[in-house]
């Protein structure tokens, strides 16, 4: 839940966004559309609390991420939210396992909820239709879309409330990204996951509960100094 919010990249193009309010109910598919540039990166970083907003409020689960120190917010975030990046982000060198279970050491609470984790990642890993074998694989011996049903299982461990998505599907041929769509989907509503997802690909809003456009929830202002 936004309210009110105002963020500026100082850099030499300072680059504002506003976002009056945004509501996302709990267990909705969302999917973020907007043109490159238009502020969908920054505004995903004010949810995940990786950025704070200069004025107004971000809530994530009930919790105001301004009143979190340091700290509680970089462990609220590992509780509360999985992410999927565009480039996956996974470790090359560590194992499937070892990547999977990333974001439990920083979650406890979330640790307990995935309950034996090997257990638990080899399930993640079956019901995305990775190989049996995976999770003592390299990450980087994996393709590519291996490697990101390997980060949507590394999203979805200890069933975080929110997951989020920064155009996951951007390195997928089609038929790769429809499948993958397809078992996230299939993970996210066994769940009741609330999903944000990011992209430019207007196609994919058939599947979503929900379509927000930036033009429409947000505005934004460039400036060179
Ligand atoms: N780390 C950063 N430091 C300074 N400015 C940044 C940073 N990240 C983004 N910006 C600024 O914010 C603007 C919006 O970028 P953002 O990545 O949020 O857009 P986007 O809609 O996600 O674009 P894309 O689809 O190309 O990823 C950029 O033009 C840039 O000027």
């Amino acid at each position: 839940m936004l309210n009110d919010v105002r963020y500026r990249w100082k850099s030499r193009t300072s680059f504002h966004l506003s976002v009056p309010t945004l509501d996302i109910a709990a267990g909705d598919t969302v999917l973020l559309l907007g043109e490159s540039g238009s502020g969908k990166s920054t505004l995903l970083s004010l949810i995940c609390g990786t950025i704070l907003a200069d004025s107004g409020q971000v809530a994530v689960a009930g919790t105001d991420l301004a009143r979190l120190s340091g700290g509680s917010r970089d462990r609220f975030r590992a509780e509360q939210i999985g992410m999927i990046f565009q480039q996956f982000n996974l470790l090359p060198f560590g194992s499937v396992l070892d990547n999977i279970q990333l974001p439990l050491h920083f979650a406890p609470e979330r640790r307990k909820r995935a309950g034996d984790t090997k257990t638990e990642a080899q399930a993640l890993c079956t019901a995305l239709s990775l190989p049996e074998t995976v999770l003592a694989s390299k990450a980087a011996a994996l393709s590519v879309g291996q490697q990101q049903r390997v980060a949507v299982a590394r999203a979805l461990i200890g069933r975080p409330p929110v997951v989020i998505a920064d155009e996951p599907t951007s390195a997928l041929d089609a038929n790769s990204q429809a499948t993958f769509l397809d078992l996230l989907f299939d993970q996210v509503q066994r769940h009741g996951t609330t999903l944000l997802m990011v992209s430019h690909d207007p196609r994919l809003a058939e599947r979503f509960d929900r379509v927000l456009r930036m033009e429409d929830i947000a505005s934004i202002e460039r400036r060179v100094a």
